[in-house]
């Protein structure tokens, strides 16, 4: 297709705002599928991402539209719609020329509208603005044109539009192919292609979804990626409408996968650039940088006679998945796993769950936590992500730890709460500004790891729902922090030591110390539990030995009960961990994360 008659754009949105919904209606409109076999959010094709709503990876689809008697090839590049991915969705905005910023008409602009919208005028993209859902009784699209406005936006112009009710749609279509650029791009120069996504097929190999920048690919070509300077020959070639159509050739400006016999995802980085083996262009495309996770947990089968399987199952996961990390690691407790990074706590908890559902494999895992930069006496500078093994404070010189720059949309009502909750996790207060008379944002410096587990939850149940949350890592701060051990019956369980700042250690201690007594099962004998920073015991708890038969309970003859009793006893069972003489379960590594603040 000439570049003239070619348009690249994604949908941006902030959480349920409609963008799956929109998608889905776009692709119906233009043909591409009959509403009979259209299923759902096409787009989200694994499994587990339709169960959870999220976009996980970002796929294209190619949709033919007529407009004016000329016939365009639109090329929807889907986004991921979460802050653990913020680098895959500016690779992905940065394949297009425009994006549809979905806007709900009664949630009105939110945080992630705000942090998407930067991230597309980062990438110079046209924006047009939609104002979706205004079917519903609560709308109010033009509070919402007044807050675009706001931010630098025509709301005049923003597409009212109701997703489920497909009202609108055709205006949505006509203004991307009047107000998103055509591809700019060196039709004759060296290849240039960017890399804005990859997944593993078990017969293909790795299919790489690519944006061709400067000249064009086809079927045969040798081609090279840039940052690992490996090289493969083009065998296969497609285009997705949304089903795969295959092709010979992709030309400047389009939008596609090919295969070449890759083995791993390890090799087609995302954001990397595609070349010709033998006509190489001279540098690559800007902004590439390699996949970093930032959160890690131990993975520990809860029958060592796993290790090997898991190590499998890892292994298999990493082909598709470039940002997923591990390497083996012991632990006196859990004995055998494996320390796992991560991009961020949704990307943990989905690879977690496939482990254990599509491997069928029983894991304990353990309290997740950021990567620390440790400065020691000797000057050596070391990584540490693993709390065990924070060497001797007495070693130390400093600890710095990640940090994020959290903006915080929030009714002004709420903004006390707000700031309580941000000085709580040790937030530093950046700003305040009003978006309009009601609503507030609120920006924070915050270490990582007070805000990774609940800090959304936390934002959400003390604003009664109103406040929205984006985040952006913001580099290493140094803070005064310790480690505290757990010790059970004398003993220190390394898999629940923990990373702690000097200030909250023994009100942390003493909160974990409690919890624990509470998710410990009585033994049958008594188990103390101290929690301790170096040879100091801070907090002490103890588990009271068991008295009575767990069948006592039952009176006479009842079977089915006695059997009941007895599963779910096992059921409890499978997630325990002897540890020493004393049984864990796979509660209590998680323990640290529910202490209540106080
Ligand atoms: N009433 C109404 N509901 C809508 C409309 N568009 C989407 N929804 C609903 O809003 C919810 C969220 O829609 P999605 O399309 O999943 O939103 P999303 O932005 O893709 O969400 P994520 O993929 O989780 O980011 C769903 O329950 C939709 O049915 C609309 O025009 N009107």
């Amino acid at each position: 297709m000439e570049q003239r008659h070619i348009r690249n754009f994604s949908i941006i949105a902030h959480i349920d705002h409609g963008k799956s919904t929109l998608a889905d209606r776009l692709i119906e409109v233009t043909g591409a599928l009959s509403s009979r076999e259209m299923a759902p959010q096409v787009l989200d094709s694994m499994e587990l991402e339709r169960e959870r709503g999220i976009t996980i990876k970002a796929q294209a689809v190619r949709l033919v539209y007529q407009h004016q008697g000329e016939t365009y090839e639109l090329n929807l590049i889907d986004t991921p719609g979460h802050v653990d991915f913020t680098y895959e969705v500016s690779r992905a905005l940065q394949a297009c020329e425009g994006a549809l910023l979905v806007v709900d008409a009664a949630q009105g602009v939110e945080a992630q509208t705000l942090a998407n919208l930067y991230l597309a005028l980062e990438h110079d993209l046209a924006i047009i603005p939609i104002i979706n859902k205004i079917d519903l009784p609560s709308a109010d699209p033009e509070k919402v044109m007044e807050q675009l406005l706001d931010i630098g936006l025509d709301g005049t112009e923003a597409v009212p539009v109701s997703a489920k009710q497909g009202i609108g749609i055709d205006r949505v279509l006509a203004e991307v192919v009047e107000k998103v650029p055509p591809p700019a791009g060196d039709a004759r120069g060296a290849l240039r292609a960017l890399i804005f996504d990859s997944r593993f097929d078990s017969y293909k190999g790795v299919l790489v979804y690519i944006r061709v920048v400067d000249g064009s690919l086809k079927i045969g070509d040798r081609i090279r990626f840039m940052a690992t300077s490996k090289e493969f020959e083009v065998t296969e070639m497609g285009v997705f409408g949304p089903h795969p159509v295959p092709v010979d050739h992709l030309d400047t400006g389009e939008v596609g996968f090919f295969a070449a016999q890759i083995k791993t995802v390890q090799d087609t980085r995302v954001g990397d650039t595609v070349t010709l083996a033998d006509r190489p262009a001279e540098a690559p495309l800007p902004g590439y940088r390699p996949a970093q996770p930032m959160v890690y947990s131990g993975l520990y089968p809860v029958d060592s006679a796993d290790y090997g399987r898991l190590r499998e199952a890892l292994e298999k996961l990493q082909l598709n998945d470039a940002a997923l990390t591990f390497e083996p690691e012991t632990s006196a407790a859990l004995g055998f796993g494996f320390r796992a990074g991560f991009l961020g706590l949704l990307h943990m908890e989905v690879i977690q769950e496939r482990l254990e559902r599509e491997y069928d494999l029983t894991l304990i895992t353990t309290a997740p936590n950021v990567v620390y930069r440790v400065t020691l006496v000797s000057g050596e500078v070391v990584r540490v992500d693993n709390p065990a093994l924070l060497p001797p404070a007495g070693d130390i010189q400093t600890i710095e730890e990640p940090v994020v720059e959290a903006s915080i949309i929030t009714p002004s009502d709420y903004i006390g709460a707000v700031m309580e909750l941000a000085q709580e996790r040790r937030g530093i207060y950046l700003n305040l500004s009003y978006l309009d008379n009601v609503r507030a944002m609120l920006t924070y410096r915050l270490p990582l790891g007070e805000i990774m587990y609940d800090f959304f939850d936390q934002l959400k149940s003390r604003t009664r729902g109103y406040a929205s949350l984006d985040y952006q890592l913001a580099g290493l701060q140094p803070a005064d922090l310790v480690r505290m051990d757990i010790l059970l019956n004398g003993e220190v369980v390394d898999a629940l030591s923990t990373i702690v700042h000097r200030d909250r250690a023994y009100q942390k201690g003493r909160a974990l110390a409690e919890k624990l007594r509470e998710l410990i099962p009585r033994q049958l004998f008594e188990v103390p539990i101290q929690a301790a920073i170096g040879a100091r015991v801070i907090a002490r708890e103890t588990v009271k030995a068991l008295r009575k038969d767990v069948l006592a309970k039952c009176y006479g003859g009842d079977i089915t009960r006695k059997r009941k009793l007895l599963e779910k006893q096992k059921e409890g069972k499978r997630r325990m961990k002897s540890v020493g003489s004393v049984e864990i379960p796979q509660e209590a590594f998680m323990a640290i994360l529910r202490v209540e603040e106080s």
